[in-house]
């Protein structure tokens, strides 16, 4: 186990090259799974999640390379049930039901288990999957699915409760490419992962309109082949980056981003009295922190909407902006458990029914905390950055499935972070 040191108070100011996106990183490689002809992603970064599905997809029968960021996926032969040693440590592989499904016409795959950011139920993957045809049991923990007879083209709505489902469009798509006919995909999901997923299908040979908007149009055809497709660039890396500038930077540059993806992060900022400024490509960004920061609300929504991976990180900022700010989260209500950390380091917070309602104070101080999931621990690190003294996170495996390198990063643009083994967790 390792812990992350952080001696807080130091200005940042350099430049970052923000990775390849782990959620588009994780269904486009379950979607090389949908070819046997080898696949090559580049720009998968280097993280404990994209490192699981590697061996998932290893345990399945796939030849898998993985040469910094480049994977290479030959998937000549699989088998259709996957262990749940393995996928138990990642809830994202349940976007291996759709290309398994595609592909074998059979899959068995553990149910995810519980998670800390809220119930996390699959039951719009399951309705997707059934109206192509696929018959599903619940035996011992596993999903089984079985469509003997092959997937035909159907119109599904995939409206939640909570909204669009973004794995669960994902699945959709994925078996909708190789099913008999057409798919309508209702209330899909428009998330820029779920556009990467598609452009990369259509690489593949795949007929899919529509997107990036709420319906989706799928023509399945007989057979896909082998690419080579970059993914999109982490929004959400860059967005928790772009909050440290914010908090402690004079003059940080991103690398490598995509201007349009971040528009809603980018709005809130400038909205709270910080300078951001994209170059004409849109690919680079610079941010200084505002000497005079404002207070602000936000509310989570599905894509164009304010992410709720970018929650976290804004209710740490908030919590040393003058006023009071609030947090609603509409997709996760229960993902507030860094509030009680932040607590620790002297923030004022009240978390009541999904809404969390910050008055910021003068300064944080230096506390060990711990971290309970991958955007509460970046949330941790923010404070910690801004805090006065020396915080130490535990658990730091949480940040590891997403964030690559991030203390390598930290230390490039000013901050002063160790990470050292943890013996005491
Ligand atoms: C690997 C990956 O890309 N993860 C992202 C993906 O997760 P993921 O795709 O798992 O999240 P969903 O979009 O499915 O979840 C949205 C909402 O729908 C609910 N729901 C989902 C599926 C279902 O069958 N039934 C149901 O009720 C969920 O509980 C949640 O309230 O989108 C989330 C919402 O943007 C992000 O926080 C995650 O980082
Ligand atoms: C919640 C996240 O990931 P996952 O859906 O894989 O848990 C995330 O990336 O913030």
């Amino acid at each position: 186990m390792e812990k992350l040191v952080v001696h807080g108070g130091f200005t940042l100011r350099g430049a970052v090259n923000i990775s390849g996106s782990k959620n588009a990183s994780l269904p486009i490689l379950a979607a090389s799974l949908l070819t046997d002809e080898p696949v090559v992603v580049r720009r998968v970064p280097d993280v404990s999640d994209t490192n699981f599905m590697v061996q998932i997809m290893g345990q399945l029968g796939a030849s898998v390379e993985r040469s910094s960021g480049n994977v290479r996926v030959e998937a000549k032969n699989l088998h259709s049930e996957a262990a749940y040693e393995q996928v138990r440590k990642m809830r994202a592989s349940i976007c291996l039901l759709g290309p398994l499904m595609a592909r074998m016409q059979r899959c068995v795959i553990p149910l995810p288990g519980g998670c800390v950011i809220g119930d996390r139920p699959v039951d719009l993957h399951i309705r997707a999957i059934q109206a192509l045809g696929a018959t599903v049991q619940i035996e011992r923990g596993n999903l089984i699915i079985e469509a003997p007879r092959g997937l035909k083209g159907a119109t599904v709505d995939l409206n939640g409760d909570h909204g669009p489902t973004v794995l669960g469009t994902d699945n959709l798509m994925m078996a909708a490419v190789l099913a008999e006919g057409t798919t309508v995909i209702e209330s899909a999901a428009a998330e820029p992962e779920v556009v990467d997923l598609a452009n990369f299908l259509i690489k593949m040979g795949a007929n899919i309109q529509g997107a990036g908007t709420r319906r989706i149009v799928i023509e399945g055809v007989e057979k896909l082949r082998g690419c080579n497709h970059t993914v999109i660039p982490d929004r959400i890396e860059a967005g928790t980056f772009m909050v440290a500038a914010a908090m402690m930077g004079d003059g940080v540059t991103l690398r490598r981003v995509c201007e349009e993806h971040m528009s809603v992060i980018t709005g809130l900022l400038r909205q709270c009295g910080h300078h951001v400024e994209f170059n004409e490509r849109g690919d680079t960004v610079t941010i200084i922190a505002g000497k005079m920061p404002k207070s602000g609300e936000i509310k989570t929504a599905p894509y164009p909407g304010y992410p709720t991976d970018m929650q976290a990180q804004m209710t740490a900022l908030f919590a040393t902006t003058p006023g009071i700010s609030v947090v609603k989260d509409t997709i996760f209500p229960q993902r507030f458990m860094h509030c009680s950390e932040l607590k620790r380091m002297g923030a004022n917070i009240k978390v009541d029914n999904g809404t969390a309602v910050i008055s910021g104070v003068d300064s944080l101080s230096g506390a060990p905390v711990m971290a309970s999931d991958l955007r509460a621990s970046a949330a941790l690190v923010l404070a910690a950055l801004k805090a006065e003294g020396t915080t130490e996170i535990h658990r730091l495996y949480h940040i590891d499935r997403g964030y690559e390198m991030i203390d390598e990063k930290l230390l490039a643009i000013g901050a002063a972070v160790e990470r050292l083994p943890d013996d005491g967790d």
